[in-house]
């Protein structure tokens, strides 16, 4: 039998999943690491710890799988986008990366969108948006001018991994979306945008596309690893690409729901469409391929955040388990999850989170409840939006931790009003990395074939009407919370 691996790069920590032809999930490993917020709105990392975590992973996973390294025949990555990582000359890290949920940089993006105007659109099919890379560079380029005059080249984070593991820089096309420095339907280097905010097109590295054979492990990485420095490494793509790829949504109609560290609501679109930079069009791995997106920035991390101030060192399962007992509407509690701003619908960094109509009968119960509730309708607005373009949002595949609580896929069902599916494994962005190298090895001729055999659907959550009819209300009051605490959270922000 022979093998690939994947591997995911998330926020809070690096996957590893060794995958067989069949499919098979055989062994997985998963490493963490910090976030440093180091003022109100920073979000960095340091790249050394992606690097080492990953090796630690991948030894840990040659030795527990038992496999033989010479079977192991290819790697592939996806990785958290838009984080900014700049080399010098000789490769070196110049500075923490700056993440995609970090939101120093609204000025930046007002410069873009003056400077630009529709062009940035007409380019890049996005709006200039605090998480994205293009004002990273600019805020470095500004507050930091000694790191950026060094700077010969920058990476995003699951780049910056590939390169650290086979000395090789390049940076996929789905990930490159994201840079706001891309011509996504051209799929190249806008010089047109380097030329405006003077950056040199030396900067932007090489790029491939997802599927692209890049190298061979250096002999460093296959020591410390186990792996053989023969085993062949692709591409590989955007987090919310890979997570596409690993539940099947790879032609026009399917829809994906993913709910981790942030929450992100996406389409396959098979040909530019006009979403007026209200949602995020990026390339996707399946080459020729697009998926439209909008993005919660604080998901399941308001529900971490819930359960590490109330209920530290408890596990997920107990935290939630008294959630059925509440019904919808959690007694009349709503929350809104904008625990570090917002991205998709309001674009706003400066917002900060609710909790509207506490009640001295709430208990810890309603709470939980609320804040799952608050990040399915903040997610169901983009799923608004996505209608609202028309595209037809019909069976949704949910992904990401929140699809492991069967109460939440029935709420997601509920919410969205449309189908909900589990899948049979679910394994996030990590399985789409290992079908990109299984498809890369050649095991399989297309994407779409690959994902016959190594997807599969376990459950399917229809929505209840009536519970459907409540939170169609509810809906309408959680969409009015974000007008009404606008100016408090601009007066509160003094205090933060
Ligand atoms: N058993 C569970 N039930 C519901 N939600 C969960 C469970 N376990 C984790 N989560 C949620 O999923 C999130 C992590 O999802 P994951 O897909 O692993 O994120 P990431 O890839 O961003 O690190 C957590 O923040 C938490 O909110
Ligand atoms: O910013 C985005 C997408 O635009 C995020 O989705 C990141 O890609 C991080 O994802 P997770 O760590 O939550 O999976």
């Amino acid at each position: 039998m022979k093998y690939v691996i994947g591997i995911d790069l998330g926020t809070g920590s690096v996957k590893a999943l060794l995958v067989d032809q069949e499919g098979k999930v055989r062994c997985e490993t998963s490493r963490s690491y910090s976030l440093q917020h180091e003022q109100p709105g920073y979000s960095e990392q340091e790249p050394e710890a992606w690097v080492n975590q990953t090796v630690d992973g991948l030894r840990a996973l040659v030795q527990e799988s038992g496999v033989e390294p010479k079977d192991i025949e290819g790697i592939s990555f996806s990785g958290q986008m838009h984080g900014l990582v700049l080399l010098n000359e000789q490769g070196q890290v110049l500075r923490p990366a700056i993440l995609w949920n970090d939101t120093r940089t609204t000025a930046q993006c007002r410069t873009i969108e003056s400077k630009l105007g529709p062009r940035l659109y007409h380019i890049t099919k996005n709006a200039a948006l605090e998480g994205f890379t293009l004002p990273k560079i600019m805020w470095v380029q500004e507050h930091e001018p000694e790191v950026f005059r060094k700077a010969a080249v920058f990476l995003l984070p699951k780049d910056y991994l590939r390169y650290r593991l086979t000395g090789k820089l390049h940076m996929d096309i789905s990930d490159a979306a994201g840079t706001l420095l891309l011509d996504v339907m051209q799929k190249q280097w806008s010089q047109e945008i380097c030329d405006a905010f003077g950056i040199d097109m030396s900067l932007c590295p090489q790029l491939a596309e997802s599927l692209e054979f890049v190298g061979c492990l250096l002999p460093e990485i296959a020591d410390r690893t186990g792996l053989s420095p023969d085993t062949k490494v692709y591409a590989g793509g955007a987090d919310n690409a890979c997570g596409a790829v690993g539940a099947g949504i790879l032609k026009k109609g399917d829809a994906l729901c993913s709910i981790g560290t942030s929450g992100v609501i996406l389409s396959y679109e098979d040909q530019e469409k006009d979403f007026a930079g209200n949602i995020h069009f990026f390339n996707h791995s399946r080459p020729g391929g697009y998926y439209a997106m909008g993005v919660t920035l604080a998901a399941g991390y308001s529900l971490d955040w819930l359960k590490k101030t109330i209920a530290a060192g408890e596990s997920y399962d107990a935290f939630l388990a008294k959630v059925s007992e509440v019904p919808a509407g959690a007694g009349g509690l709503l929350f809104t999850p904008y625990l570090v701003g917002e991205r998709t619908p309001h674009a706003d960094s400066v917002i900060r989170g609710s909790f509207i109509g506490l009640d001295g009968s709430h208990r810890r119960e309603h709470l939980v409840r609320a804040v799952m509730e608050g990040i399915t309708f903040s997610l169901n607005e983009s799923v608004g939006l996505l209608r609202e373009a028309g595209v037809e949002v019909g069976t949704i595949v949910s992904i990401g931790g929140g699809a492991k609580n069967e109460v939440w896929l029935q709420m997601q069902a509920d919410i969205f009003q449309a189908p909900v599916v589990k899948l049979t494994s679910e394994q996030g962005p990590a399985l789409g990395a290992a079908m990109l190298a299984a498809v890369g090895c050649g095991w399989f001729g297309s994407i779409a074939e690959c994902a016959e055999r190594f997807v599969g659907y376990e459950r399917q959550f229809e929505p209840d009407p009536q519970r459907a009819a409540v939170y169609q209300d509810l809906f309408g009051i959680y969409q009015s919370v974000y007008a009404s605490t606008r100016d408090l959270n601009r007066r509160l922000q003094a205090y933060r």
